[in-house]
């Protein structure tokens, strides 16, 4: 076994509505002890700072550049994380020199995998500056310049977990984590490693249910349960080129857009995207080695009972069974923070993050920057 150090994740994903923190004990092979989590939401305010961020990082060329107000936006994502990390701290009697390592994901304005550009805002040495800790960050870049995708990276961490899957369910398993975007890890019985970005996930939801009420999401999927799935916008976005091309390519928020308002009503739109949601993962899922018995959900997308009823009837058609991750006795909602304090340790160590059947990636390769204190 490696050297164990004390390490938290830190992570802000697609849905752009919090920071997820998680403290974890590994030598980036085995996990040794999981720690507290939390989640810090940003107020309305900042979520329109990230929205307009999105916008402005579109002008990118060479993934350094930071036009317009993005410099600014990246110093405030920054301290957002500095002062969420501080708070975590007291909440549990924690000080600075208790932590070894920040594995820091910043907020993703751009993905562009097929001209192997992906930018992450949020400076790793200023957060390291800011709490006294060393930080790694910018986790995706050298995936990509090895001709990857640049995510999804959980996967390792996912095959870490599959590994204590209770044996009263049926493999092979899939973890598959619904977020603004959906991705998917498989772990076979031999060991082998297969991943990929599966689809929308609540992002589409989530634009639908703002444009209409003004609301972050569809608290309890209550607006979907009152509502009917469309077939016709189904087949829509399944016709997407996403489902059938050659190769799983990884996806920016702007790769799949909400219906157009008054196409369909509020709850029939929010039905139809929660239907979709199960569809593209299975959809997805038709391109790994194996047929699936076991999906177990991480995410915020496992907290839509509609998203979960409606997954479910799906993928019983084809034999499996939908699992919300703490049926397997982990934390689905801590478990991308946790996720990137594990590959900020692998990373430490010079150990693989990604892997040619998870990215694509063209050998395993290790990654991040390491900002010391
Ligand atoms: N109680 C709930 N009812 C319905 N939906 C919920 C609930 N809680 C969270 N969600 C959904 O989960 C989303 C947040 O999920 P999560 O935090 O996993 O996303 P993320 O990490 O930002 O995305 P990604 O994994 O793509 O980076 C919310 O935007 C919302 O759509
Ligand atoms: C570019 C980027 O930030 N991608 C995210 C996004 O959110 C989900 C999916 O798309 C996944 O590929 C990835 O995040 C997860 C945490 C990952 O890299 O494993």
């Amino acid at each position: 076994m490696g050297e164990v150090r004390t390490a938290i994740g830190l992570m802000s994903g697609t849905s752009m509505d919090g920071i997820d923190i998680a403290l974890l004990r590994t030598d980036g092979e085995s996990v040794v002890h999981h720690g507290p989590s939390g989640y810090f939401p940003y107020d309305t305010q900042l979520r329109e700072t990230w929205k307009k961020a999105l916008i402005t990082a579109k002008a990118i060329k060479q993934r350094d550049e930071r036009p317009g107000d993005l410099a600014d936006a990246e110093r405030k994502l920054t301290l957002c994380h500095a002062a969420a990390l501080k708070s975590f701290l007291l909440r549990h009697k924690l000080q600075s020199t208790n932590i070894d390592l920040i594995g820091f994901h910043g907020q993703t304005v751009l993905h562009r995998p097929d001209d192997a550009l992906t930018v992450q805002i949020g400076n790793g040495t200023l957060l390291a500056q800011e709490t006294g800790i060393d930080v790694v960050y910018d986790m995706r870049a050298n995936d990509m310049a090895h001709g990857g995708q640049g995510a999804p990276l959980i996967p390792v961490y996912h095959a870490a977990l599959a590994a204590n899957l209770p044996a009263q369910f049926d493999t092979p398993a899939v973890l598959v984590n619904i977020g603004g975007i959906s991705n998917l890890t498989f772990v076979g019985d031999d060991g082998t490693l297969a991943a990929f970005d599966s689809g929308p996930g609540n992002m589409l939801i989530d634009q639908w249910i703002e444009a209409h009420t003004g609301k972050a999401y569809d608290k309890g999927g209550e607006t979907a349960a009152r509502g009917a799935v469309v077939p016709s916008l189904v087949s829509r976005y399944m016709e997407s080129p996403f489902f059938s091309a050659n190769i799983r390519r990884s996806l920016d928020r702007s790769d799949f857009l909400p219906p157009v308002k008054g196409e369909v009503s509020l709850e029939d739109g929010a039905r139809t995207l929660a239907h979709l949601t199960g569809a593209a993962i299975l959809k997805s899922a038709s391109y790994l080695p194996e047929a699936v018995k076991t999906y177990v959900v991480c995410g915020g997308g496992r907290l839509n009972p509609v998203i979960m009823r409606e997954f479910a009837e799906q993928a019983a058609k084809q034999g499996a069974k939908v699992i919300a991750a703490e049926q397997a006795g982990f934390d689905g909602g801590a478990m991308e923070a946790e996720a990137w304090a594990y590959l900020a340790v692998r990373s430490l160590r010079g150990l693989p993050l990604t892997y040619p059947g998870t990215t694509g990636v063209t050998e395993p390769v290790t990654g991040g920057v390491l900002a010391r204190v």
